[in-house]
């Protein structure tokens, strides 16, 4: 399968959840070495089975990859970490990882979101945590489910330096996991980011029953903010066209597979809210329609669906703003 790729590095993975699981399984199949962390040793155990019955249920991972709940058992011996627990949690996740992480070895984000309290990207997180050690980021239209049984997903790698993230690139791709390697770091970032908030408004928009036209309105009416608050935190705008921002604003604007079209769904039919799956658009909207606020970027959709969040307005509140806003021309 990976004969001619490099192979035969130890990957440590942190975070036992959907997303871990199925990074590890994709190392594995790209020949290395990995070692999962999750902070529930039940979790460790049940990986080690070959399953993840709570956030994988039904997949039967592949022999091989070692878990545990100890973290300096994890990073031992490491050539490359995986991030990949919740964005809110990876401040808490790489201070306690800090003490068994060598400087030298490159730490990849793979969350999606921005610091609900500070506003910062994950990057300028473990750029303070961590100073010195070389980040990157993967990001891209890729649910769990697919990349662990195996479909083929293209995701992106970013770094600001290129050649780390040619060479992450390579090391992480596989018959069936492409990575497109590129500089823009902070592009890749927010357009993970963001696309969560704008899969939250899709299904509430579907779950109010407002019609597939507006559906297909707001993503690009989205997709408009967030090149804007994109434009405003120096990411290239082509890389906003590619896997991080529209690609993966593609499949989770469009699909119930993606837990946040699915809370949206469930926000926009009246349903209960609590005890769902993760929904990382939930605290991005929330700072990021504050920080568009604050700098004066106009994004009308987030801050209606961080009003919606917060319970200030309904949707039919939200839809006859968006909708009785003044008129313009189309690219201002
Ligand atoms: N599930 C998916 O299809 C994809 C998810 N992602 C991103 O990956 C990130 C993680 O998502 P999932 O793994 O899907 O979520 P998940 O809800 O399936 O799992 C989260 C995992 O993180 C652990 N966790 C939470 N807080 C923690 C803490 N403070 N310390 C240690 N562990 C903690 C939980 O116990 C759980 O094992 C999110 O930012 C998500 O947007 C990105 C691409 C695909
Ligand atoms: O980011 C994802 C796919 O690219 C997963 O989306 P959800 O977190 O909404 O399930």
């Amino acid at each position: 399968m990976s004969e001619a790729l490099p192979g035969g590095r130890r990957i440590a993975v942190l975070g036992g959840g959907a997303w871990g699981t199925a990074l590890a399984q994709a190392m594995l199949r790209a020949c290395h070495s990995v070692t999962l962390w999750a902070r529930d040793a039940e979790m460790a155990d049940a990986i080690r089975k070959r399953a993840n019955p709570r956030y994988l249920p039904g997949i039967v991972l592949d022999a091989g990859i070692e878990a545990t709940s100890s973290l300096a058992e994890a990073l031992k011996g490491a050539d490359c970490v995986l991030a990949v627990t919740p964005a809110q949690s990876l401040r808490q996740v790489l201070n306690e990882a800090k003490p068994y992480l060598a400087p030298a070895i490159p730490v990849v984000l793979c969350a999606k979101g921005i610091e609900r309290n500070s506003g910062a990207l994950l990057s300028t997180i473990a750029g303070e945590i961590l100073p010195g050690t070389p980040i990157a980021a993967l990001s891209g239209p890729s649910f769990a489910t697919d990349v662990a049984k195996g479909l083929p997903t293209a995701v992106v790698v970013a770094a600001r330096e290129e050649s780390l993230a040619a060479e992450l690139a390579a090391l992480f791709s596989a018959r069936n996991l492409r990575c497109y390697s590129s500089d823009d770091l902070v592009g890749v970032e927010i357009g993970g980011a963001l696309k969560n908030v704008f899969a939250l408004a899709a299904g509430a928009v579907a779950g109010a029953g407002l019609g597939a036209s507006a559906q297909a309105a707001m993503v690009t009416r989205g997709f408009v903010e967030l090149r804007r608050i994109g434009a405003a935190f120096g990411a290239k705008p082509e890389t906003l066209m590619g896997l991080s921002g529209l690609g993966d604003l593609m499949l989770t604007c469009s699909s119930a597979q993606s837990r946040n079209f699915a809370y949206g769904l469930a926000l926009g039919r009246g349903e209960a809210l609590a005890g769902r799956p993760l929904a990382e658009g939930v605290p991005t909207a929330a700072i990021a329609a504050r920080l568009a606020a604050e700098q004066g970027i106009d994004a009308p959709i987030i801050s209606a669906v961080a009003a919606i969040l917060e319970g200030a307005i309904t949707i039919g509140e939200a839809v006859s703003m968006l909708m009785t806003r003044p008129l313009k021309t189309e690219n201002d």
